[in-house]
Parts: C-alpha cells; sequence; structure tokens
C-alpha cells in the first residue's frame, strides 16, 4: 500500500483577482477550494491513477472536515489523527502571476505525535510512504528524519517531498526518492545553481548520499533524473500554463504510479514529467486523460 503523510494539510483557497492592487480593496473573480497539502496532492493524483493509497496526517476543526469529506467523497482511505485546532487555509492568489500565503498550521502535542510515528512503524516492506511538505513548528525539527529511520528499520520505501531544510536532516538517509525543484538543490548545498551541469552534478551527490532516484524539477526548462543506472534529461511539454501549485507533487505521484506499474525507470520519470506539466496546465491536479495526452511530447536526453 501507499502511505502519504501530510503534517501540515491547507485548503487551498485559490482567488483569481484580475489586477490586484496591494492596500486597495481588491474583489475575486472567481475562487475555488481545493484539499491541499503536499502529501494530500500526491494521493488525490494517484487516486486518478487508480493507484490506492492511504492518507496520514492531522486534521482538525471545520477545515479539516471539508478535507476529509472531499478525499472519502473521491474514495481515498485516509487514517488522519484528530487534533483540536483547525486545519490552516493557504492563499494562492492569482493575478496575472501566482502568489502564495501558506498559514502556520495548527499546534500537534506530543501524543499527537506519538501517534503518527505509531502507525508509521506499524507500516511494512511492501509499503510505500511519502512524507511531504512543510511541518507545523510545534514539530520536532527532525520529523522526517526519524520517519526515515522507522522505515529503512522496517524496509519501507521513503520517499520526502519537503523543504531544502527539512531536506537538510535527511542527508545520508536511505530513500526511494526525493524531488526538490533546481533552487531546493542549490540550497541544500548552500550554492547557487547555474547550469544544468550544476545540476547534474549536485543531484549525483545527492543520488551517493543514499538516495536511489533523484528528480530534480525546473518548472518549464525541464527536469533531470539520476539513479545508478541513468542520467536523463526531460524537456517539458509546451502549453498554457494555469497553475503551479502541486505541479511538483504530481510529479512524485506521476513516478510512484508508472514505477509500480512498469519497474521501468524511462517510463516513470516520462510519467512524472507529464504528470508535473498536466498539473500545470490544469486549475487543479491534472486528470489521467491529461497526463497520458502529454507522454509522447516529454523527450529525455542521456547526460
Ligand atoms: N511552465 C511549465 N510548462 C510545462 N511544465 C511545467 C511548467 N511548470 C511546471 N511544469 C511541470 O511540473 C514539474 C514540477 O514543476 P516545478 O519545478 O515548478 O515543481 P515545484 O517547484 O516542486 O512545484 P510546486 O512546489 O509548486 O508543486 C516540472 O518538472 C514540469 O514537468
Ligand atoms: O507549506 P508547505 O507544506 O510547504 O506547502 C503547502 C502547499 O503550498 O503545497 C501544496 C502544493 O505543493 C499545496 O497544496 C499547499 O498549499
Amino acid at each position: 500500500m501507499n502511505y502519504t503523510c501530510t503534517l501540515n494539510p491547507s485548503i487551498d483557497y485559490i482567488m483569481h483577482v484580475d489586477a490586484f492592487r496591494a492596500g486597495d480593496l481588491n474583489r475575486a473573480a472567481n475562487t475555488a477550494y481545493f484539499a491541499g497539502g503536499k502529501g494530500i496532492n500526491v494521493s488525490r493524483l494517484l487516486n486518478r491513477l487508480d493507484v490506492e493509497t492511504t492518507a496520514l496526517g492531522y486534521l482538525g476543526g471545520f477545515t479539516g472536515t471539508f478535507i476529509r469529506e472531499t478525499l472519502e467523497s473521491a474514495g481515498i482511505n485516509h487514517q488522519f489523527i484528530e487534533i483540536n485546532e483547525p486545519t490552516r487555509v493557504n492563499v494562492k492568489l492569482k493575478s496575472g502571476e501566482e502568489s502564495e500565503i501558506n498559514g502556520p498550521g495548527p499546534s500537534i502535542t506530543k501524543e499527537q505525535l506519538a501517534l503518527l510515528l505509531e502507525q508509521i512503524r506499524n507500516l511494512g516492506k511492501d509499503d510505500v510512504l511519502v512524507a511531504a511538505g512543510n511541518a507545523p513548528s510545534s514539530v520536532p525539527a527532525d520529523i522526517y528524519a526519524r520517519m526515515a529511520d522507522i522505515c529503512e528499520k522496517n524496509g519501507t520505501r521513503f520517499i520526502a517531498d519537503t523543504s531544502s531544510a527539512a531536506l537538510q536532516d535527511l542527508i545520508g538517509k536511505r530513500m526511494f526518492l526525493v524531488k526538490p525543484n533546481h533552487h531546493e538543490l542549490g540550497e541544500l548545498f548552500h550554492t547557487t545553481i547555474s547550469s544544468i551541469e550544476d545540476i547534474v552534478s549536485y543531484a549525483r551527490k545527492l543520488h551517493e548520499t543514499g538516495i536511489e532516484n533523484v528528480i530534480v524539477s525546473m518548472g518549464g526548462e525541464g527536469a533531470i533524473f539520476v539513479n545508478k543506472y541513468h542520467a536523463w534529461k526531460a524537456e517539458t511539454p509546451k502549453g498554457t500554463v494555469k497553475n503551479s501549485v502541486g505541479a511538483g507533487d504530481s510529479m512524485v505521484a506521476g513516478f510512484l504510479a508508472a514505477y509500480e506499474k512498469t519497474t521501468n525507470y524511462e517510463q516513470a520519470f516520462t510519467y512524472a514529467v507529464a504528470a508535473g506539466s498536466a498539473t500545470a496546465f490544469s486549475d487543479d491536479l491534472g486528470e489521467r486523460q491529461d497526463i497520458e495526452n502529454l507522454v509522447s511530447q516529454v523527450r529525455l536526453t542521456s547526460i
């Protein structure tokens, strides 16, 4: 079973404002609400690809109820731990360019943390855990490192998609996949990345720390894949970008879904890029058919 863990889920409140003016009363032309948070996005996309998942993490209050009901109506399994404070609302303002304001999120108690780690201890060698997104400040900074240790002990495949600061604590841990973008990769190595050669070289360094598969995304500029056997650069399909929220999460879900079906890295990376682009070209996460229509436009070159 694939498990996703979202420590700090969100309702993503999308506001389209024609010409946003800071300091004025602005009226949105239209708005939308989505159940969000990186792990939840991975679960939602996997579900669209007919891959079963169970979403873990914390939900609370009326916002938590919205997320739970949204997942249930899509048929997505979950085992969220109920908390007292409401789940955050993240504002995604679209006015020509995209601006995001993400809330800090609720506090998590020691008991609630222990419950989650117990759930993770119960995963086995046939399971995959995708731990994604920012952790609320009440959660110890080494939470992902603790999860990685538990997964290594139990043979559970571990995937992390989080900020460069959290990824820093994971260096040296065994992981199946990480997917930083090129800015996060630079931050991880305290450097500014300015060329494809730099990206490949730092992606290899990351792989050598114990990460089986490294994808570095570069928005519309493509993506890099490095593992023990292959190194590729992908060109992304061309299209009209509507939304970049969840594009990175879609790559993780696309890789996982295609790898599970084919155990072929080329197909998994191609599908990951198509999934990222399908989301970039949609208002919400991409649909399965959109992804499949884009697969033939993803070009890989060996590097
Ligand atoms: N402008 C674009 N055109 C085509 N594809 C895109 C574009 N932007 C993003 N994508 C697709 O989405 C993938 C992930 O994008 P990006 O590098 O922005 O991830 P990210 O920074 O992790 O995003 P986020 O955190 O917003 O989910 C890219 O590798 C690509 O496949
Ligand atoms: O604050 P975090 O956890 O880093 O990111 C949260 C978030 O921006 O990431 C997702 C897109 O990747 C959104 O659904 C959500 O609002």
